[in-house]
């Protein structure tokens, strides 16, 4: 889609272009235009538009690469991540210290107040929100005063927003930090103790370090609630949509295990939309009264049962034989021997109809043409799963030779990807 050659004038053709695109479609919706005003909406650019979805990543491709040749090479790298880490450092105070929630909706704020409202020191507050106003979060309408932008009022009226920041600064960015020190300290580890993680939190792997601080518990989940609910991953609707689920109910008897289902959200959402299913949400026990609770209010009790399971052993009598073993989110917290454990009970539970339908990131080859925005976003999940888990994002050939190592017979089917689903794709895979 882009221009060739990515020249200044090019570039700026091509975000004309896109920028009509997307302001001509919201003029005949009757949709507003994008803003930084606070009554702007967060979502302003309609995700439901395939075109409009295309468009919206184009202009993004083509501002990242004008933006890039308009700073150019030195200064790039003079500056490397230096605004960035100062942005996290300040917004993780600002969050930390409940600012977003102290600054009224629709009207600014004195500085004196904001002090005293939060116990923060004036002048540090003031630092802080300057800091965060140079990348539109927080205006000074007037000197001293500050008010919301449709940016900053994310975090003000969603908490699990904030927890976003708490995550990428409090976990990600410590251990980060410590990569260099766990590739020469673990050279090719595939153990999930192994880990920049583990350096930087006392030993400890992701999940022990989370059960011994229930406070760090809650907040990650939060932060995977608010992180699943936009744009970066898809959507529980997108994958009941993206693959032909009633193609199952017709061969088996319509089961589909949910291995390591969490408490149930995406055979939930599966389950409102082809009514032929059952679903077996297989995770650990502690999640069994939500995960019913959750059925109960979607009026999909008796057909969405919990199970406590263990995905590293034999599946049980009632889940062999199963339509679909589905596992999202699962294999790529895990490297590729854990993966083969995870997988291979799975491989001896199938029968002749059954398939596995895996629900993560492909990565792409080299030169795919994803957009760089795109691919930006995948291959930092590819290094945050590298410094937590000793784990991976995979490509296609990295899928295929994973399965190939479980069972010969075990062979991707099928590839779900754009334009149904976004970030993630649906890979199904049968023993052929
Ligand atoms: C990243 S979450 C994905 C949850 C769900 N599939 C989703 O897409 O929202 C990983 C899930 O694996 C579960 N899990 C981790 N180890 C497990 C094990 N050994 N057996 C079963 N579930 C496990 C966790 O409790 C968690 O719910």
């Amino acid at each position: 889609m882009g221009s060739n050659p990515p020249t200044l004038v090019n570039l700026a053709h091509d975000i004309v272009k896109h920028a009509t695109t997307i302001t001509n479609y919201l003029q005949s919706h009757n949709l507003p235009q994008p803003s930084f005003a606070s009554n702007s909406p967060a979502h302003p650019i309609p995700e439901n538009d395939e075109k409009l979805s295309a468009t919206r990543l184009a202009l993004i491709e083509a501002t990242k690469a004008l933006q890039a040749l308009a700073i150019g090479p030195s200064e790039t790298t003079r500056l490397f991540g230096f605004t960035e880490l100062c942005h996290l450092a300040a917004m993780q105070a600002l969050c930390h210290f409940n600012v977003p929630q102290n600054i009224p909706l629709d009207n600014p704020v004195s500085l004196d107040e904001l002090s005293t409202k939060t116990k923060v020191d004036k002048h540090v507050l003031g630092r802080f929100l300057r800091m965060a106003a140079t990348n539109y979060y927080f205006v000074e309408s007037k000197p001293g005063y500050f008010a919301h932008t449709a940016w900053s009022k994310t975090l003000a009226t969603d908490e699990k927003m904030k927890q976003c920041i708490w995550f990428r600064h409090t976990e990600l960015l410590p251990s980060a930090g410590k990569l260099v020190e766990a590739v020469e300290e673990y050279p090719g580890s595939d153990d999930p103790k192994e880990t920049a993680f583990a350096l930087a939190f006392s030993g400890e792997t992701f999940f022990d370090y989370k059960e011994k601080n229930p406070d760090h518990m809650v907040r990650f989940g939060q932060f995977v609630d608010a992180f699943a609910s936009g744009y970066v991953v898809d959507s529980p609707e997108n994958i009941a949509r993206g693959y032909p689920w009633e193609d199952v109910g017709r061969s088996g008897d319509g089961l589909v295990v949910d291995v390591g289902g969490g408490i149930g959200h995406i055979s939930v959402a599966i389950g409102k939309e082809h009514g032929q299913l059952r679903f077996l949400v297989q995770d650990f026990e502690d999640l069994r009264k939500e995960s019913e609770a959750l059925a109960l209010k979607n009026g999909l009790v008796g057909r969405v049962n919990f199970m406590a399971h263990d995905f590293f052993t034999e599946q049980p009598e009632e889940a062999r034989r199963a339509g679909v073993y589905f596992l999202r989110n699962i294999l790529h917290n895990w490297s590729d021997s854990y993966c083969r454990k995870i997988l291979k009970p799975l491989v001896g539970a199938m029968g002749k109809e059954s398939r596995i339908i895996i629900c993560d990131i492909v990565l792409p080859e080299a030169n795919s043409g994803m957009p760089k925005t795109q691919e930006e976003r995948a291959r930092a999940l590819d290094l945050t799963m590298l410094a937590m888990f000793n784990a991976r994002e995979r490509s296609l050939e990295e899928w295929q030779a994973l399965f190939r190592s479980v069972d010969d017979k075990l062979k991707i089917t099928a590839v779900i990807g754009r334009p149904k689903m976004r970030m993630d794709c649906l890979i199904e895979v049968r023993l052929m």
